[in-house]
């Protein structure tokens, strides 16, 4: 596995998903650096992986072999210009932003740059998480390893052939948690209205939603839909709350609000 010197620059969510995944994949304390403005989300980073943190973007990024930028997309442009007086020939930039095309970094840096897009997920935290990655045809397989081996250790990767596949990714799986979530919070609340203990209701939600993710994961043989049937008795109650999600046209909902959330990152694309 290579191993090379990483620096986060942002300190927020998503850094703390990869950085958790990395440390208990035995990648070197030493070797990671995250940077942020505000203290508290750095000594939290120090005092649970042991890892390098400071203020310093520039010092940071001018140290390490590979660049990870993960600070939200509006802050982008001010916080590359502030790295573009340094070289960056030699180094790698991953960036982690939703909507930001791999062409506005170099602009924003003003120098040639070696990047790859990638759109993780926070399950990352917690080994369960799923990453799509693009990276066009300037960069080297050794560095495309990097990043694989970066991204991999929160759990899978799936390599996109254009950008533009970067934003199905994002509706796929980078937003996707907070639809399940969502979901969740929804039938949680339905059973506390129907007079279920909130943390029963929880317990109940929750193993559910981690049984049907495992036996959609384990029965590959098997399509989605046929997995929904088996639950289906003729005439029985999961029938009948089905047909309620069709009638509401849970399907297209879901189109919609993946399409929108698609159309969320090409906008951003233009704005950022
Ligand atoms: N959350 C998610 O599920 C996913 C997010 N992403 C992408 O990841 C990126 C980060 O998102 P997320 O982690 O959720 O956001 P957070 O807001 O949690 O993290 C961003 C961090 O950047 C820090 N920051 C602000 N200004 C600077 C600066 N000048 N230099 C260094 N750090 C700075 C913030 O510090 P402070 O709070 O102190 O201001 C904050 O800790 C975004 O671009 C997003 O599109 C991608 C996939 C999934
Ligand atoms: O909501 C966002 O913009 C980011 C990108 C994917 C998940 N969170």
């Amino acid at each position: 596995m290579t191993q090379a010197k990483v620096c986060f620059i942002g300190a927020g969510n998503m850094t703390r998903s990869i950085i958790s995944g990395l440390v208990k994949h035995g990648y070197p304390s030493a070797l990671i650096h995250a940077t942020n403005p505000s203290q508290g989300k750095l000594d939290a980073l120090k005092q649970d992986f042991a890892i390098e943190v400071s203020h310093d973007n520039a010092a940071a990024a001018q140290a390490a072999d590979v660049i990870v930028l993960s600070v939200k997309p509006q802050l982008m442009e001010a916080v590359c210009d502030a790295l573009s007086h340094l070289d960056l020939a030699n180094k790698l930039i991953i960036t982690i932003a939703a909507g930001i095309p791999a062409a506005r970094y170099s602009q924003y840096l003003k120098q040639p740059i070696k990047l790859i897009r990638t759109m993780p997920n926070t399950p990352t935290q917690i080994g369960y998480g799923m990453t799509g990655i693009y990276a066009g045809d300037d960069i080297s397989a050794e560095q495309k390893a990097i990043c694989e081996t970066l991204m991999q250790s929160g759990g899978k990767v799936v390599w996109v052939d254009s950008e533009d596949g970067l934003n199905q990714v994002i509706a796929l799986s980078g937003s996707s948690p907070a639809y399940f979530f969502l979901f969740i919070e929804s039938m949680i609340a339905s059973g506390v209205n129907m007079g279920m203990a909130e943390d029963k209701a929880r317990l109940l939600a929750e193993q559910a939603a981690l049984g049907a993710a495992q036996m959609v994961i384990q029965n590959q043989q098997l399509s989605v839909a046929q997995l929904r049937q088996n639950v289906m008795s003729k005439g029985g109650t999961t029938a009948r709350a089905v047909e309620t999600f069709q009638q509401g046209d849970l399907g297209g909902l879901v189109d919609k609000a993946m399409r929108n959330c698609v159309d969320r990152a090409e906008e951003m694309a233009k704005t950022f």
